[in-house]
């Protein structure tokens, strides 16, 4: 019998030990966790997204800003605000959504970000920190960290598993790698351009698929009984959802898959809202 992962329901239950962690820290210690959100132009789902995270952050009790900049606006007026937070001891998570406007340098600005406050793990201090497996507290990528989640919840170990990530972005990819193999999964990343990729896919028990391709994945290219965790979120053109897995297709061979929308989506909010109060707790 296959398990649909419910996404939604794992995020919900995460969210309820958030706002009880907010509670706590407000009345022991006083403490408000604090995010700002930056959005700069009107991509449509980046507007969704930002305003998702905005009002989730209300709803648990956070202080929650969304700072919106036109498409048009400079580098320097972003690095401005980026500055503004770092100084603002209210402010314990700062984040950028991306993706950009092109004629704004990213990198510039994701390293202007004080690493302590750098919620969404991709200032190269944090990046660095997760690669060497260094002990102690440092921010994630929060989609990575939410896959994480998920395993856990439905896999009783990672040690020794296979598994098979195809894509290679900051965002999710390599971040979910190190998380991997620092608990002692055997990692092989693949990518659009590797040659007999199904090789790879077949001998995964984690199948991992951030490739940006609806549909991709079919059962033939899945080992039975394997883990499939979908990352991919493409916008047909009848305005549906469909991820880069079959769904319905390797659900027939599959223990564990998760949907699109509902499975990993979800998770990426509820654990910013995790590691923005993680980083209220770490620094105070
Ligand atoms: N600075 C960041 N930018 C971006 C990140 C990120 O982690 N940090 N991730 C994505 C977008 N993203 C959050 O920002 C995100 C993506 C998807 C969902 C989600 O809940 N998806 C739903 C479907 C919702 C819909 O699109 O209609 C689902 O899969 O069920 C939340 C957040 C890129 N940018």
């Amino acid at each position: 019998m296959t398990n649909v992962i419910n996404g939604r329901k794992i995020a919900k239950q995460l969210n309820k030990e958030t706002k009880t962690r907010v509670d706590k820290l407000k009345k022991e210690k006083g403490i408000i966790p604090g995010i700002a959100v930056i959005l700069v132009g009107d991509n449509p789902a980046s507007v969704i997204y930002t305003r998702n995270k905005h009002r989730t952050a209300e709803k648990l009790g956070m202080k929650s800003i969304l700072r919106k900049f036109p498409k048009d606006v400079s580098q320097a007026e972003v690095l401005q605000a980026i500055h503004h937070y770092n100084d603002d001891p209210t402010i314990h998570a700062i984040l950028i959504q991306l993706p950009l406007p092109k004629h704004l340098n990213q990198t510039e600005l994701i390293e202007a970000i004080a690493p302590e406050k750098d919620v969404d793990g991709f200032n190269s201090k944090n990046v660095g920190k997760l690669y060497n497996n260094e002990n102690g507290h440092y921010p994630v990528s929060c989609t990575a960290r939410g896959i994480m989640t998920l395993l856990h919840s439905y896999l009783d170990k990672i040690e020794g598993k296979n598994v098979t990530i195809i894509g290679r972005s900051i965002l999710v990819s390599r971040p979910l790698q190190s998380l991997l193999i620092n608990e002692n999964a055997t990692v092989t990343m693949v990518s659009l351009h590797t040659d007999n990729i199904d090789y790879y896919t077949k001998h995964a028990d984690i199948l991992v698929v951030a490739a940006g391709k609806p549909n991709l994945i079919k059962k033939d290219q899945v080992k039975l009984g394997a883990t499939v965790i979908d990352v991919g979120i493409n916008r047909m053109a009848n305005h549906h959802l469909v991820g880069d897995v079959d769904c319905d297709d390797v659900k027939e061979v599959a223990e564990n898959i998760t949907p699109v929308p509902g499975g990993v989506g979800p998770m990426t909010i509820a654990t910013l809202m995790q590691q923005t109060v993680d980083l209220a707790e770490w620094n105070k």
